[in-house]
């Protein structure tokens, strides 16, 4: 069977209060979320391959999570099994999924600019009200296979507070998120960073 690609899912990510302050702030933000893009071929487009809404400037949060991530860089490496790289930019933007969001299989390795350096981890932080409003939603990593090999995966639910990360070459979905007539505040949310390489 083809071999899944490791992963770590970590609970309890930030500090309770901040976890929800940022929760709190993304509400806020709510009209500054824009429709969510995808790169093809080097061309930003609207697809119906990824349904959300992108927020790309959230300060004071977007430098928190950097931080905070940057120095889990070495265990991130170690617990991915990935070779040891220079780690440079962290790339970060705010994501929120309503009722149809999804985002189809795809890998985050393609780059959009030339100049841009390559993504080697994945990274995404994720919040949500308590209780949980929305179904589905789960992050789907897929197994490459080879020959005969069948292809498999596996679900990681997208809970409150939790940071998941994996190598940014592994192919992985948002699965479809079910929450009819549900408010901006009870979405399912995530702050998606890719650690480049310097
Ligand atoms: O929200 C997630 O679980 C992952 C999102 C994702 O794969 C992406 O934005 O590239
Ligand atoms: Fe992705």
């Amino acid at each position: 069977m083809a071999r899944l690609f490791p992963y770590m899912h970590i609970h309890d990510f930030l500090s309770d209060e901040l976890n929800a302050e940022i929760l709190a702030y993304a509400v806020k933000r709510q009209l500054d979320f824009k429709q969510s893009v995808i790169y093809s071929g080097g061309i930003k487009k609207i697809s119906e391959s990824r349904i959300s809404l992108t927020l790309k400037n959230f300060e004071p949060y977007k430098t928190i999570i950097q931080e905070s991530i940057r120095k889990r860089v070495p265990a991130l490496v170690d617990g991915l099994k990935l070779s040891k790289f220079n780690a440079g930019e962290i790339e970060t933007e705010f994501v929120s999924y309503g009722d149809r969001s999804l985002f189809k299989s795809h890998i985050d390795t393609a780059v959009h600019k030339k100049t841009e350096k390559p993504r080697v981890i994945s990274v995404v932080y994720y919040l949500h009200s308590i209780p949980k409003k929305f179904e589905g939603g789960n992050l789907r990593i897929h197994t490459i296979s080879i020959g005969e090999e069948k292809e498999h995966s596996i679900d990681i639910s997208p809970d409150n507070n939790s940071l998941l990360a994996f190598p940014s070459f592994a192919p992985h979905e948002v699965r479809p998120v079910i929450a009819p007539g549900i408010d901006f505040k009870d979405r399912r949310f995530a702050i998606n960073c890719w650690i480049l390489k310097a």
